[in-house]
Order: C-alpha cells, then structure tokens, then sequence
C-alpha cells in the first residue's frame, strides 16, 4: 500500500477559453497529453465547460436512477453486451451499472428515460444528456490532439465519425466494513477514450507499466481520462491502455460515471499506414469493435491476459 499513495496522476487544464487548435497554449497542452498517455495512459483533466452544478445535478439524477426498484432497472436491455443493466454479480456484488447509448442525443435519452419512468421525467434527460454533449467536447478536443501529435491529423474526420457516445453509470455500495473489497475486477478498457468522474468517494484505482497499483483521488470536478484498447490498436501501441479497478471500503456508496467514445459495429478499425514501418511492425489486424466486444464477453475473452491480442494480434 505505501508505494500506492506516492504516485499522482498528471494534472492537465482545458479550461483556458484561448485554448483552440493552432495556439501555442494548445501546442503546449497537446504536448502534456502526449507525454501523459504514452506514460500512464491517463490523466486528471480540469474542464469548466462543463459547470460544476451541471455536474452535481447529474450526478443527482444516477443516484434517483439507482433507487429504482430492480424491476425497473432491469428493464434496460441492450443487444450490445453490457449496454444494457449490469448488476447482480456474485464476483462483484457492490458493483451496478446502466449503459445509456448515444447520450449526447436528447430524443435517445428520452428513448430509455420513458422505459424507466413511463410517465416521463424531462429534467433527468436533460441533466443526462446536457452533461454528455458538454464533456463530449472534451473527448473531441483529446482525440484531435492525440492525431495532431502522431501526425495523421488527416484521419481527424474519419476517425471522429467512426464513434459514439455511450454513457455508463455506476454505483459501488459501500461494502460496510474498513477492509478493502473489489468493487470492479481490473480491467483495460475496449473503446477509444473514457472520461470518468464521481461523487465524493474514492475508489478507482490504476496500473503503472511496472505493474504497481495506485489510487486515483480526482480533486472535485475534475476528471479522469484514459485510454482504451481500440485506440492502443490505431495509435500502433504508441499510447499505453492502463489497467485499471475499483476498490471499496467504508459505508458510503460510490456514484461513478463514465463517457466512453465507441468505435461503431462495422467500422473496421486499423491502424494507418503512417503508423506502421520496420520499427514498429503492425500490431493488430484490422477488426470490428463490436465483434470484438463479442469475442471479450466469451469464456475465452474473459481468460486471455490481452482479449484484444488473442483475438487479432498478429
Ligand atoms: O467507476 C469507475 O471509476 C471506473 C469504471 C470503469 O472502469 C469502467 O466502467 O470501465
Ligand atoms: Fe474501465
């Protein structure tokens, strides 16, 4: 536990109304986002546009969605695996989640909002999705500096359009005792970029290449972003996709949220030419993420050290 504490995640601002594309403040943060991602694959990111009551309120509205009945949560299912509710599970029973699809779109909030509220509740669709569209600036704004600083700026557009929104909400009890508990197993993640945030309690916890643990203490309004396996596999292996898991003590419940950019079903994602030479041969074949979300959630999937190298490592 001792070495836990002394590592922090690298702290990186977006919040400067100056910061746009072609500034030398851009250049500069771009160049933090570089450096943070090949290193730990994650960062703690401040970002006003999205406003601090903006998020409080969302959070408000996770916490109202938890409180339904069972019934009611279960009723949202997904043909996408873990799209849908997820909770109930003997090997993580503090952990429970809602994928919410497109949730920078009102009218596919609203879609599932009337599934668990069939009389309607307008404010937690908006709170919802106001606070998806506004942190999905963030995720744009990452992505175009993460291309701009590989060099293949000329995919921006393709890449951008290959991908939607997916929120994930979750709840961690508090496992009622002062004894760490799982509350996620550890995990990389399948998508293209995540950003997180959470209520008040800690529990996050993240993997450095030298395979230590540490946890991350977001400071309050601030997020967490990391990198997940379907950009480690475009990038050609040049940022890292950390390991990551959620670890609970104490009585209180953990309220999680995260945005997660997803390569669309039958976009087949591979890494550009400019990313591949003698040095740095093709890692994974081109693939399809949701056949490979297909391929992770199978007995296999779940065993492989690296899901996405046994499926299309080459
Ligand atoms: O709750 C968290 O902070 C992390 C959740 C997570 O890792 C995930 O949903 O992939
Ligand atoms: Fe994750």
């Amino acid at each position: 536990m001792g070495s836990m504490a002394e590592l922090m995640l690298p702290v990186i601002d977006f919040s400067s109304l100056r910061l746009k594309p072609g500034t030398a403040e851009w250049t500069a943060v771009r160049d933090e986002v570089k450096q943070a991602l090949e290193t730990c694959g994650c960062f703690e990111a401040r970002f006003k546009k999205v406003p601090v009551d903006l998020q409080e309120s969302m959070l408000g509205s996770v916490q109202e969605l938890f409180d339904l009945p069972l019934q009611t949560k279960l009723r949202n299912v997904s043909r996408k695996p873990y799209h849908g509710y997820v909770g109930q599970y003997p090997m993580v029973p503090l952990y429970e989640s809602m994928g919410i699809d497109d949730a920078d779109v009102y009218e596919k909030v609203d879609g599932l909002t009337t599934i668990l509220w069939p009389e309607g509740h307008p404010n937690f669709s908006k709170n919802i999705q106001s606070f998806s569209e506004k942190l999905s600036e963030l995720d744009k704004m990452i992505r175009r500096m993460i291309l701009e600083s590989l060099g293949v700026e000329k995919y921006l557009d393709e890449h951008m359009n290959s991908t939607n929104y997916l929120l994930r909400v979750m709840r961690y009890a508090g496992p009622q005792t002062t004894d760490t508990k799982l509350g996620l197993n550890s995990h990389t993640d399948k998508n293209i970029v995540t950003i997180l945030c959470q209520n008040e309690v800690d529990g996050l916890e993240v993997q450095t290449k030298d395979g230590e643990w540490f946890s991350a203490q977001p400071s309050p309004n601030s997020f967490i972003v990391m990198i997940g396996d379907s950009l480690y596999a475009w990038v050609n292996g040049r940022l890292h996709s950390p390991h990551h898991r959620v670890m609970m003590s104490g009585n209180k419940a953990r309220y999680s949220v995260g945005l997660f950019s997803i390569p669309k079903g039958g976009y087949m994602i591979k890494a550009p030419d400019e990313l591949v030479d003698e040095e740095r041969p093709l890692l994974f074949k081109p693939f399809d993420h949701v056949e490979f979300l297909g391929f992770y959630y199978t007995e296999a999937g779940q065993r492989a050290e690296s899901a996405l190298k046994t499926y299309c490592g080459v």
